[in-house]
């Protein structure tokens, strides 16, 4: 299809809000020209009834109007055939597991408790937006399978992620690619799956589901050691994993088991975080509600475990404001960004994602001449 270089320019600035590449590399674009001053431009939706449409229909007659020359836009909008949805989606999808690849420069994080309650996924859903809100692609897994909340603490509860075919779209929520073992479960059903239906589950999420090239993916486990954890440790061997504990003692001894099975994955253990700790009161005293010093006893016990250093990646202190940000679906590194809470998060957000990464082994895709 032979399109003017202008509109062409143009067309390709609108990107599908879900697979979020233009819509002229999407084969979205059936035609487009101008003739005295009107384009006509047939634009081709991914499935029928698709909910971006609006959104799609807006952004394309803007960029059109934008070009000098352009009186009007006359936009037809049509539906993929069959054969173009496949050739879409062999263009998006690679039947393996693409973070398993070596050369995946996809730094993948696993966030892991012992104790549930403890705020991981509260923090998972922090770490998440802070990482966005950074300029990173992101992409997070809900995979606690039976206590699934970060749809609910990222303000999208009832979304539904969109299907093309076998290709799973994760819907966006501040920035974030979410896909939730929640959106495939009627009314708040529990998840009653044991082991191999979990695996299953998850390697699923890891191939059908298109997060594009992210920087970041993320995992919210479930608390303790099952088997989610062994499964993301098999399907995803070369992710890190971070351990998050209250300040209690009894909570970092559980936690310690959670970090402890590294020993036998191989994953990494990159570090701790303590949630939960002292709560400062209106006087600017504190009160440590949970004790103290959990976070750093554990960091020290796992690094004498695994033989390498677990370091205390921060301490994020007892916070109403991040209890609040979570059922409002606005998680506080976002509606405030100042706050102690939050800056902690976000100082985090910026060590876990900018360590140098070791390059060795890995593809780097140029050839020296
Ligand atoms: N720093 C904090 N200050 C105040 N409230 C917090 C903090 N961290 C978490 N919470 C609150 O504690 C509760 C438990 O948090 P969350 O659901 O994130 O824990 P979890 O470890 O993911 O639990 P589970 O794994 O059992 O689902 C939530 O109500 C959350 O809003």
């Amino acid at each position: 299809m032979n399109i003017e270089p202008r509109l062409q320019e143009a067309l390709a600035t609108v990107q599908d809000p879900e697979i979020r590449r233009p819509i002229t590399e999407l084969g979205m674009v059936e035609s487009a020209s101008l003739d005295d001053g009107t384009v006509r431009v047939k634009v081709l939706l991914t499935i029928a009834g698709c909910p971006m449409r609006s959104r799609i229909e807006d952004d394309v007659k803007a960029a059109l109007a934008a070009v000098p020359g352009v009186r009007e836009v006359d936009l037809e909008l049509g539906v993929m055939s069959p054969e173009q949805r496949a050739e879409l989606r062999s263009s998006l999808v690679s039947r393996t597991t693409p973070f398993s690849d070596p050369a995946s420069l996809t730094r993948v994080i696993a966030i892991a408790s012992g104790k549930g309650g403890v705020g991981k996924s509260s923090l998972t859903a922090n770490l998440a937006c802070a990482m966005a809100a950074d300029g990173l692609r992101v992409g997070l897994i809900d995979a606690d399978v039976h206590g699934f909340s970060i749809p609910g603490l990222l303000g999208i509860p009832g979304a539904k992620p969109t299907r093309v075919d076998e290709m799973i779209l994760p819907p966006v929520a501040h920035g974030v690619k979410v896909i939730s073992i929640g959106m495939f479960v009627p009314d708040n059903k529990p998840v009653i799956w044991r082991g191999p239906m979990l695996h299953r589950a998850l390697e699923q999420f890891l191939t059908d589901v298109h997060f594009g090239d992210i920087d970041v993916l993320l995992l919210d486990l479930p608390p303790g050691t099952g088997d989610i954890a062994i499964s993301v440790s098999q399907l995803l061997p070369g992710s890190e994993l971070v351990i998050v504990t209250t300040p209690q003692a009894a909570a970092a001894q559980v936690a310690e088991r959670a970090g402890s099975i590294a020993v036998q994955t191989g994953q990494k253990v990159v570090g701790v975080i303590e949630n939960m700790s002292a709560l400062v009161l209106p006087d600017g005293s504190t009160m440590d509600i949970f004790g103290s010093g959990g976070g750093a006893d554990l960091a020290r016990r796992l690094s004498l475990v695994l033989g390498n250093d677990v370091p205390l990646l921060g301490q994020v202190a007892l916070d109403p404001m991040l209890r609040a940000g979570g059922d409002a679906g606005v998680p506080l590194v976002l509606s405030d960004p100042g706050s102690a809470a939050a800056e902690q998060i976000i100082a985090m957000a910026r060590r876990l994602a900018r360590r140098p990464r070791g390059l060795s082994g890995k593809k780097l895709g140029v050839t020296p001449l």
